[in-house]
């Protein structure tokens, strides 16, 4: 059973109307409300249907340690998924990011709505962008990835390891604490936080980890709503695709130093990985032209094992990344 709990005032959308409420699951944090409101905002539209926000306390959460050492792997989804397999929720909104690669019994991704902003921001004093920082400034950040890719570009700033929810790592900054923390821009605009930024780090030296800035709409298999795939951008599903069948080819999880980012622009995916080691880097790139209208229906048979890797184009331009990755040594990396 997993622990849901109801504000005191019940977070709804819609029109009421003859049918039940449909009841999504989200994490309590103030991120995952905010992006789990936008979602039910546009459902009620699209559907014209009823959505009540139920939080689920997830062990992620509850758990203050740092995510490098719990393990990261499912620490935000278990607890929303276990409450859509009991019936306690219909949908669970998550962020892609933080979503296990492993399709999980009973559950399909019904939908991926349009990826915000990829990039990692900068939030520094004084309004100091990644390149002003002077030597040996303090620069906080939780993530595997994210300081590796500083440690390549800045040995000189001092590193500290910190976690916490988007205010918390705020906090540091504005309380003197450290010159910098570097987040998801995609997080400080759904908070309605993105005046804090001063700088953005650009995907081509700082690829993101997969799925950052898109958000994942699960359900029970079967389950459908009239509507619900008007929320499916196939763009983004493409490339949420490449990238997680890369990090699951790699057997990587979301805590290994592993950047990737792909998009789709002008009918070509484009798909970046690097996997950093201690002192070298294997990196992958690769394009492909890419047909989006049966994207969809083929993105579902593939999460279902029903469609062959390689006749899904998304995986097969991530297996051959996969190859290059691992002849450079990237299987030794992701262990260290
Ligand atoms: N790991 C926590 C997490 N999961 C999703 C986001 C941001 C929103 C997103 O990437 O969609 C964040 C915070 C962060 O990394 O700054």
């Amino acid at each position: 059973m997993s622990a849901t709990s109801s504000s005191a005032a019940p977070l709804r959308f819609g029109t009421p109307g003859d049918q039940p409420i449909i009841r999504i699951g989200t994490r309590g944090s103030k991120l995952a409300v905010a992006q789990t409101s936008i979602v039910a905002e546009d459902l009620a539209r699209l559907t014209g249907r009823e959505f009540e926000i139920i939080k689920v306390t997830t062990h992620g959460d509850v758990n203050r340690a740092s995510l490098s050492t719990l393990g990261g792997q499912g620490v935000f989804a278990t607890e929303l998924r276990e409450a859509l397999l009991d019936g306690e929720v219909d949908i669970a909104v998550h962020s892609l990011k933080d979503l296990p690669t492993a399709p999980a019994p009973g559950l399909q991704l019904a939908a991926h709505p349009a990826r915000e902003d990829a990039r990692d921001a900068v939030v520094a004093r004084d309004g100091l962008d990644f390149a002003d920082l002077p030597h040996g400034a303090k620069v906080g950040t939780g993530s595997p990835r994210r300081r590796a890719q500083i440690r390549r570009v800045r040995p000189d700033l001092e590193l500290r390891d910190i976690r916490g929810n988007v205010d918390t790592r705020i906090g540091f900054v504005t309380d003197g604490e450290l010159d910098a923390v570097f987040l998801a821009t995609a997080g400080l605009n759904r908070v309605g936080r993105t005046e804090v930024i001063t700088g953005f780090l650009e995907l081509e030296d700082f690829p993101t980890a997969p799925g950052q800035g898109a958000l994942a709409i699960e359900t029970r298999e079967g389950w459908d709503l009239e509507g619900l795939r008007g929320l499916d951008d196939a763009a983004t599903r493409a490339a949420a695709d490449a990238e997680r069948a890369i990090l699951n080819g790699l057997d990587a999880g979301c805590q290994a130093p592993v950047g990737i980012h792909a998009d789709v622009r002008d009918g070509v995916l484009t798909v970046l990985a690097r996997v950093y080691g201690k002192d070298a880097l294997a990196e992958a790139r690769g394009e492909v032209a890419i047909d989006l209208e049966p994207v969809y229906e083929q993105s579902l048979g593939y999460a279902r094992g029903e469609v062959a890797k390689q006749d899904y184009v998304p995986a097969r331009l991530a297996a051959e990344l996969v190859d290059s990755l691992f002849a450079q040594g990237a299987g030794d990396f992701i262990g260290e």
